[in-house]
């Protein structure tokens, strides 16, 4: 039997860091949405049982290490499934890059085995598992846009954002979000970003929606990679709606209205950074 799904990258409209928890982790409040950048991953049932996975990013390894390979082997082993499975990604996401590439790759996994081996899991029993891999595939198993809270994996659904461009610029670094979260400071906050943008997405306000983009992690990336900070600059100097850095970075998105602001964007940018994307925001579900 034979499957292909997509597995869009995330970006984060905001990000706050509310507390650190006593297991390490920090507890959050995030508003993410899904971009049509997406990795492509064909699956084959196999009779040996094995799990393989193959991969055309030669960097990352195809071994335990790999969130896809976690994905599959942990809904193998809990439900006893004899079958195995070949998964093959196509990557276009680049790789730690604030954008949920691995992420999304395990909760694309745990959507078509479910499929493929004949689970019957719903959407939340898969994300419970998910949340066992990584903080973010909770959210990359429901899609759309969400508010995460907890460290991540408490998905909480929320409506369409109105539709609107997304550029996307990453510079040649990739930036380890444990290291982030490691250095950035929790203080008292009076007001609540992520409370303004759900509230601009229920308003259908896109001008709200830019007015209070917020992470929390950037300035701690920003800090250690000033380059960072010169693509978002580059990016609100060229004319775009609003920039933010997504995740624990390094990519900054820039939202557009209009197609001639993201050309021009787009232009600017290139050049100057390694890999740039012009993409829509996902408005629909995806597999
Ligand atoms: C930065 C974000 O991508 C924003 O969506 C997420 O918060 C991180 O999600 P992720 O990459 O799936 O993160 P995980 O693989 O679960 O965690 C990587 C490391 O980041 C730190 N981490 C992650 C999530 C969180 N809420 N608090 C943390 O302190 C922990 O040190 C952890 O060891
Ligand atoms: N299937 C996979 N795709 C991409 N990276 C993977 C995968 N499996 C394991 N990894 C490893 O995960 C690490 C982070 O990669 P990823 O692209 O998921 O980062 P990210 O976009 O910063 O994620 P997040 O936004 O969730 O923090 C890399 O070191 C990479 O080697």
């Amino acid at each position: 039997m034979k499957c292909s799904v997509k597995a869009p990258a995330k970006i984060n409209l905001s990000l706050e860091v509310l507390a650190k928890r006593p297991d390490g982790y920090h507890e959050v409040e995030m508003i993410m949405t899904e971009v049509d950048l997406a990795d492509r991953l064909d699956f084959t049932t196999r009779n040996d049982g094995q799990i393989v996975v193959e991969m055309s990013e030669g960097f990352i390894p195809l071994d335990t290490r790999n969130l896809a390979y976690q994905a599959a082997r942990v809904l193998k082993d809990r439900f006893q499934v004899k079958e195995g499975a070949t998964i093959h990604i196509q990557k276009n996401i680049p790789v730690a890059a604030g954008l949920a590439g691995g992420s999304s790759n395990a909760a694309a996994v745990l959507r078509a085995l479910n499929d493929m081996w004949n689970l019957s899991l719903s959407k939340e029993e898969l994300a419970e598992i998910g949340a066992l891999i990584g903080s973010d595939v909770a959210f990359c198993v429901h899609g759309g846009t969400a508010k995460a809270l907890g460290r991540g994996e408490k998905i909480e659904k929320l409506p369409t954002v109105p539709p609107c461009w997304v550029v996307l610029a990453k510079p040649p670094i990739g930036v380890s979000t444990g290291d982030i979260y490691r250095h950035v400071w929790v203080s008292e906050r009076r007001h609540s970003p992520s409370a303004e943008v759900e509230n601009a997405i229920y308003a259908r306000d896109y001008g709200q929606i830019c007015n209070h983009l917020h992470n929390d992690l950037e300035s701690v990336t920003l800090a250690l990679y000033p380059e960072v900070g010169r693509i978002k600059q580059r990016m609100v100097e060229s004319g775009i709606d609003a920039a933010l850095m997504s995740g624990s970075g390094p990519t900054v998105f820039g939202l557009a209205k209009h197609e001639g602001q993201v050309q021009r964007v787009y232009n600017a940018l290139r050049g100057f950074c390694e890999r740039v994307y012009a993409v829509r925001l996902l408005t629909s579900e995806t597999c």
